[in-house]
């Protein structure tokens, strides 16, 4: 099987520039939302994903692996890791461009096994934007930012209005941000606009 990627992207695109109000380099995100799997601080076995702003469209995020994200005994599940590439594709479209978006295509390259107790240092970057399509890649190495490279990843997102999330979030949680609103740990998110 040949290992040439298709060519990225894959349609024309207009350089995304990052958003004026976009976060100054070095700037930690936090979580978004307490119950995301990716990064939420009140999901027990969640990733825990940790986010930062980097110089121009960049993010730089990093996980460490745990005995509860095995899928073979002692190595991390591809799944994931995936998740992980989401996660920090999608901070970096979010915060970068400072628009809602959500994944509609997420493609992962495997390239080396990821051990329980490792620590994956992520880097994504914007390759561009046409009408709401915005395309994204990133690559994550092992255990420190120059380590060895283990998983690159490419994305497109959608630009969505916020009614996206109103319209389709199930209604108990919806309320439950209504009712405790710093569950949304970064208050852009506003599902009563
Ligand atoms: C002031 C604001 C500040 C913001 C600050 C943010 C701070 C916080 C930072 C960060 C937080 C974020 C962290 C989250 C991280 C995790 C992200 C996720 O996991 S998201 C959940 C998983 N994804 C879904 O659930 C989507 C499900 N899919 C859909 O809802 C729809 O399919 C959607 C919205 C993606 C598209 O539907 P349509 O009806 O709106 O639009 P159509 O026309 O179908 O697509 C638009 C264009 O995209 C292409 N497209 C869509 N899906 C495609 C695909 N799979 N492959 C190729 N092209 C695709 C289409 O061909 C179309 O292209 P053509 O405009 O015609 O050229």
């Amino acid at each position: 099987m040949s290992r040439v990627p298709p060519p990225w992207p894959p349609v024309e695109v207009e350089t995304a520039h990052r958003h004026p109000d976009a976060p100054p380099p070095g700037t930690k995100f936090g979580p978004h939302y307490a119950h995301c799997f990716g990064c939420g601080d009140e999901v027990e076995h969640g990733l825990h994903l940790q986010t930062e702003a980097g110089e121009g469209t960049a993010i730089h995020a990093q996980f460490t692996v745990t005995e509860a994200h095995q899928g073979a005994p002692g190595l991390a599940h591809g799944g994931l890791l995936a998740c992980a590439f989401d996660e920090a594709l999608g901070v970096t479209v979010g915060q970068q461009l400072r628009r809602p978006a959500v994944t509609g295509r997420l493609e992962t390259d495997f390239l080396a096994p990821v051990p329980v107790g490792s620590t994956l240092h992520i880097v994504g970057t914007l390759d561009g934007i046409a009408g709401r399509k915005v395309y994204a890649s990133a690559e994550g190495r092992l255990d420190a930012p120059d380590g060895p490279l283990a998983l690159r990843a490419r994305a497109l997102f959608v630009i969505v209005d916020f009614r996206h999330f109103v319209e389709h979030g199930r209604a108990e949680d919806l309320r439950a941000v209504a009712e405790n609103p710093s569950l949304l740990r970064q208050s852009r998110f506003d599902i009563n606009p």
